[in-house]
């Protein structure tokens, strides 16, 4: 498998240099070449296997010789301990995918883990140091930071914006130390976004550390997101009919996985992206014109990106231009008060407590379905747990929440983190500085 840049097709890299080295110098993202088209048969077939057989048998397809059966099975059910639950909302109509039974209560774990355990892979057979460089709205920190802790030879650096991540999971991204360390910048998930791909096409940076990131720039992130369209989809093929996907969409990396893993023969009749007011993709959907602006706050922190990485990897995906886009892809977005009232009735209705990112997502497929008045049974993907939003989801719906106790814990702990302007020059020198 080699991968290219999207700004410059020609050149391609072996694997273990897009994992390791995220961003093509020339600043665009790496993606597979050739996507390999595995057909309809082989996803029937796998479909109904466990996330960490699906994931076990797309990895195979994919590495072909480059890694071994044996340490490919071994990474995937290391990484995948845990499962992606389907929950029925409306039998056959609408359900949701469970991704927040991982360590750190969001999909990020997917993606974050296999990631860890292929670096860890090929860092064993070259002996390897590698500093993780990422950008967080919420989630993706907590579980690198949780999928990395302790990982011999890797030092991860999280950045993430003052005050714009909910109190817990600020908590799992700056409570764990050893080889993680959190940089709290005042700015916006842009700015920190900004920050790190700067510092990938740094040469001076660049002779000093080896830098990677696990934020959904690096496609090793994406791949595996990829694998629970395959295991919802084997969830929901009893009912015998389309499948549409709806996605709350931030970076648009998880959004870039489901269409990748259609694009390689699962069968996805359509796929709903569904957002906050940072609504750049669906304003492309609508208008044709795609124009990134800066991001505003909301209560679905996770999605407030104003300029999303893949959707260059999304054109890319859907390389026949706006129509064939627009035919494959559906947006809908929704303000904060519509985001609590929609949580606050998919409780009454369905009597499901829904996080707001989660809720975006099931009021985009509801919205998508009644629209069209199509025969599809519908997936909406449940990204994060909603006990990271305690005090908003307990405040919409008026009384307490469980909270599972890995996370419950971490909310004595102090957090330890690096304060510093929305700089690249100052955040270099304190890396540098925190590394030495
Ligand atoms: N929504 C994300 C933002 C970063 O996205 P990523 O998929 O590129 O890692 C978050 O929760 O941090």
């Amino acid at each position: 498998m080699r991968f290219y840049s999207t700004n410059s097709p020609q050149q391609t890299v072996s694997a273990e240099e897009a994992l390791f080295h995220s961003l093509p110098a020339d600043k665009g993202l790496y993606m597979p070449t050739p996507l390999p088209h595995l057909g309809a048969d082989f996803f029937e077939k796998i479909a109904g296997q466990s996330l960490a057989d699906i994931g076990f048998e797309i990895s195979k397809a994919l590495f072909g010789d480059e890694i071994s059966t044996a340490d490919l099975e071994n990474l995937t059910h290391q990484a995948f301990s845990f499962d992606t639950p389907i929950v029925e909302l409306e039998p056959g109509k609408t359900s949701v995918l469970e991704l927040f039974h991982g360590p750190s209560l969001a999909f990020k774990d997917v993606g974050a883990r296999y990631m860890a355990g292929l670096m860890s892979y090929y860092s064993n057979r070259n002996d390897k140091e590698v500093n993780i460089l990422v950008a967080t709205s919420g989630d993706t920190g907590g579980a690198v930071a949780m999928g990395f802790h302790n990982v011999p030879g890797v030092r991860v650096s999280i950045l993430y914006p003052t005050g714009r991540v909910s109190e817990l999971q600020e908590k799992q991204l700056t409570t764990l130390g050893g080889n993680i360390q959190a940089f709290e910048v005042d700015g916006s998930f842009d700015d920190c976004q900004a920050i790190v791909k700067q510092a990938f096409v740094d040469p001076e940076l660049n002779t000093h550390l080896s830098l990677s990131s696990a934020n959904s720039i690096n496609i090793f992130r994406l791949i595996p997101q990829g694998f629970y369209y395959v295991r919802a989809y084997g969830q929901v093929r009893k009912y015998s009919k389309p499948v549409v996907f709806s996605t709350p969409s931030g970076n648009f990396g998880n959004l870039s996985a489901g269409a990748m893993v259609q694009q390689m023969g699962l069968p996805v009749a359509h796929f709903v992206a569904a957002t906050n007011l940072n609504n750049v993709v669906p304003a492309y959907i609508k208008t044709g014109l795609y124009a990134t602006k800066p991001s505003v706050a909301t209560v679905s922190n996770a999605m407030d990106v104003g300029s999303p990485s893949n959707f260059v990897r999304l054109s890319h995906l859907y390389s026949d231009g706006y129509d064939r886009f627009k035919e494959n892809v559906s947006g809908y977005f929704y303000d904060d008060d519509e985001t609590r009232a929609g949580m606050q009735r998919i409780d009454d209705q369905y009597g499901y407590v829904a996080c707001p990112h989660t809720a975006i997502g099931i009021m985009g497929l509801e919205a998508y379905l009644a629209e069209t008045k199509l025969d599809y049974t519908g997936v909406a993907l449940a990204t994060a747990h909603p006990s990271k939003f305690k005090p908003l989801v307990e405040e919409v719906l008026g009384r307490p929440i469980r909270v599972p106790e890995r996370l419950a814990i971490l909310a004595d702990r102090d957090k330890q983190s690096i304060r510093i302007p929305a700089d690249y020059e100052v955040f270099k020198e304190s890396l540098l500085q925190s590394v030495s």
